[in-house]
């Protein structure tokens, strides 16, 4: 039997550490006294006192040796939501993380805190400060959404106090910040191709928008008050900046911060949302002959019509959750991140 180094509280990894969330977590971790290795599929950045460990997640042997001497582990990996490969989603989000978790307690870690998404509830209709009690969604809008369902219900289930492993998901929404790249690559490439130009439904819908800084807190706080009999132990808390905003409002500010025209031009939700299922289906009929990827997908255009913001009392009381950067600041910090990305540039 392989010898077990012993777990140092400070020591950890993050799968998924190359990511853009993963990768302001590896950043902050170091600045507070951490000793960060990265498990990944891809290296992506070097750090001065980052190991990087490449590897599937889906394969235990090759987790092994980057959860050696480690007491806690982040687990941030995930196929790109877009996608539409739903073998991939099943291998990764859900036989991967069965894998994690057994490489996990054979390896001596002491905790693991899973990014989860507040998606996991939403089924495409309204929101309003949902609270972690909803029910998963029981038809989930996509594949993505399927999968992380699955997942966090295998990392919950696996809190174990008797054997020594504790296990919490953290659930952030609609993360953006310097480096994502999805709301705002995907956002710019809309407008540049002229199509930013239309509102889905009469655009009060609110929604949450969470600064990465803001997420990285959360789910350092939640790592640092997951212990033996803690409210954390198998429990799900959404990390949120607390503050919806209407999520036309929030892209307008975005897309001027850069220096393209705001959406003016409103279309009904459901004329869309219809669209986007019919080409949504035509996608998956001529799959087998040409890969369409459609910009305004079921999902996007369900996130883009409804209301769907979270409540994070739970994170406030059991780990004294308090977004750090509030959304303006954070917007701003996030257009001029972008320099490359501004209109003519
Ligand atoms: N971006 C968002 O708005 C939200 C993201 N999340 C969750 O946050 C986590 C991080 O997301 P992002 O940083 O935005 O995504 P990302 O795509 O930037 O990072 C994911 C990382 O996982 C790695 N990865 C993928 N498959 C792997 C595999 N088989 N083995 C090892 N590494 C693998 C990728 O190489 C990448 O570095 C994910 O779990 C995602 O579900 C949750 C809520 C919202
Ligand atoms: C084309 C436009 C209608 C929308 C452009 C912006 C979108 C790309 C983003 C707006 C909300 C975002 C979001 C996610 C991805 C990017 C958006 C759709 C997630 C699906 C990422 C993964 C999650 O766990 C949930 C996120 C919800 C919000």
């Amino acid at each position: 039997m392989a010898t077990r180094i012993r777990p140092s509280s400070k020591r950890c990894t993050v799968i998924g550490g190359s990511g853009f969330l993963g990768r302001h977590l590896v950043e902050q971790l170091l600045v507070r006294g951490y000793l960060v290795s990265v498990f990944d599929i891809q290296q992506s950045y070097e750090l001065p006192g980052v190991t990087f460990h490449l590897g599937d997640l889906c394969n235990k042997q090759a987790l092994l040796p980057a959860l050696q001497g480690v007491s806690l582990v982040f687990h941030c990996a995930s196929p790109f939501p877009g996608s539409d490969d739903r073998s991939l989603f099943q291998r990764v989000n859900v036989d991967g993380t069965g894998a994690v978790l057994e490489a996990c307690q054979e390896a001596g870690v002491q905790k693991l805190v899973l990014t989860s998404s507040a998606s996991v509830v939403f089924e495409g209709t309204d929101i309003k400060d949902g609270k972690e009690e909803l029910p998963y969604a029981k038809k989930p809008i996509d594949y993505y959404t399927e999968t992380k369902i699955q997942q966090e219900k295998l990392v919950l289930q696996a809190c174990n106090e008797e054997n020594g492993f504790l296990t919490v998901a953290i659930r952030p929404h609609g993360i953006f910040g310097p480096r994502d790249p999805q709301l705002v690559p995907i956002l710019v490439d809309t407008a540049r191709r002229g199509k930013m130009k239309f509102i889905i439904g009469d655009g009060s819908n609110l929604v949450d928008f969470t600064f990465v800084e803001n997420v990285v807190h959360g789910l350092i706080l939640a790592a640092e008050h997951l212990r033996p009999k803690s409210p954390l132990c198998g429990r799900a808390y959404h990390i949120t900046n607390d503050e919806p905003v209407q999520f036309w409002d929030f892209m307008s500010q975005v897309l001027m911060g850069l220096g393209y025209d705001a959406p003016r031009y409103h279309l009904p939700y459901w004329l869309v949302y219809g669209l986007a299922l019919l080409l949504w289906l035509l996608a998956l009929l001529l799959r087998p002959v040409v890969r369409l990827r459609p910009t305004f997908t079921p999902m996007r255009v369900a996130l883009a019509g409804t209301h769907h913001y979270y409540s994070c009392t739970r994170a406030k009381q059991d780990m004294g959750y308090r977004p750090l950067v509030g959304l303006q600041e954070a917007i701003v910090r996030t257009v001029e991140s972008y320099p490359h990305l501004r209109r003519g540039a």
